[in-house]
């Protein structure tokens, strides 16, 4: 049995997905029923990533009550993923109220314990990521870290065997590179909303010579998710 399906973990999930619907409604609702869908979104993520340059940290502030989470099935994959790897340190980029850190921690307490290093720019959304990984009995397992993931990762203390990369999208590539010396040989790197949109992530991963092997899976596929494996 896993803890996704009974008890405080799927009681908890089950909670935020009802509360994030509603938070994110209005958010989500440009992207229903487009008619050209796939225009909207490359304007949408280049105005996006510009945003983000311009200056991070008040952009996402904007989104401060917003959940901005995976979807169950992406969240289900992460588990997977956890679990397949047999992961015990796992680095996430971008946590927000916490949904993929609840399945992710979640995988490591099916697997005995572990230690998981979210990191996340609000302080208030990292206080509410605290409050359900307590409701589901996880928070035990889970280090936040408040700031900017470009400093709060630049220490992790040790090798990672999972890593998240959902945060600012134009920081994917500098996150991975801070991240690299410690990456073990297949350890995987999961980038959701990496856009392929001239996106100079995609670009690294997926050229071999970087000691990277990655492709697009077609899990909330148009969310832009890259699965990539560290070859090296
Ligand atoms: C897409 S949401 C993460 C959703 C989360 N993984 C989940 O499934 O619930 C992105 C989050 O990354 C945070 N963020 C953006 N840039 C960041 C940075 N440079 N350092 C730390 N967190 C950042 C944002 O504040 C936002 O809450």
């Amino acid at each position: 049995m896993d803890s996704l399906s009974t008890g405080r973990v799927a009681q908890t999930l089950q909670r935020v997905f009802q509360e994030a619907e509603q938070a994110d409604r209005a958010l989500m609702a440009q992207f229903e029923n487009a008619e050209n869908l796939e225009q909207l979104m490359a304007e949408s993520v280049a105005e996006h990533r510009e945003q983000e340059c311009r200056d991070v940290r008040s952009f996402y502030h904007g989104y401060v009550n917003n959940y901005l989470n995976v979807e169950p099935a992406y969240g289900r994959f992460l588990y997977q993923c956890a679990r397949a790897r047999q992961a015990t340190r796992i680095v996430e980029f971008g946590t927000s109220m916490g949904v993929s850190t609840l399945y992710l921690a979640a995988a490591l307490r099916d697997m005995g314990g572990g230690h998981l290093i979210g990191t996340e720019l609000e302080p208030d959304k990292a206080a509410r990521a605290r409050a359900n990984l307590e409701e589901a009995g996880l928070a035990d397992l889970v280090e936040i870290r408040v700031g900017d993931a470009r400093e709060t990762l630049a220490d992790v203390g040790g090798e990672v065997d999972l890593v998240l990369l959902d945060g600012a999208f134009s920081l994917y590539l500098p996150v991975l590179k801070l991240l690299e010396p410690h990456l073990k040989s297949g350890t995987p790197i999961l980038g959701e909303n990496a856009f392929d949109y001239d996106n100079e992530y995609l670009t690294y991963v997926r050229n071999p010579m970087n000691g990277y092997l990655s492709q697009p899976i077609p899990i909330s596929a148009c969310r832009g998710n890259e699965f990539t494996v560290f070859t090296r």
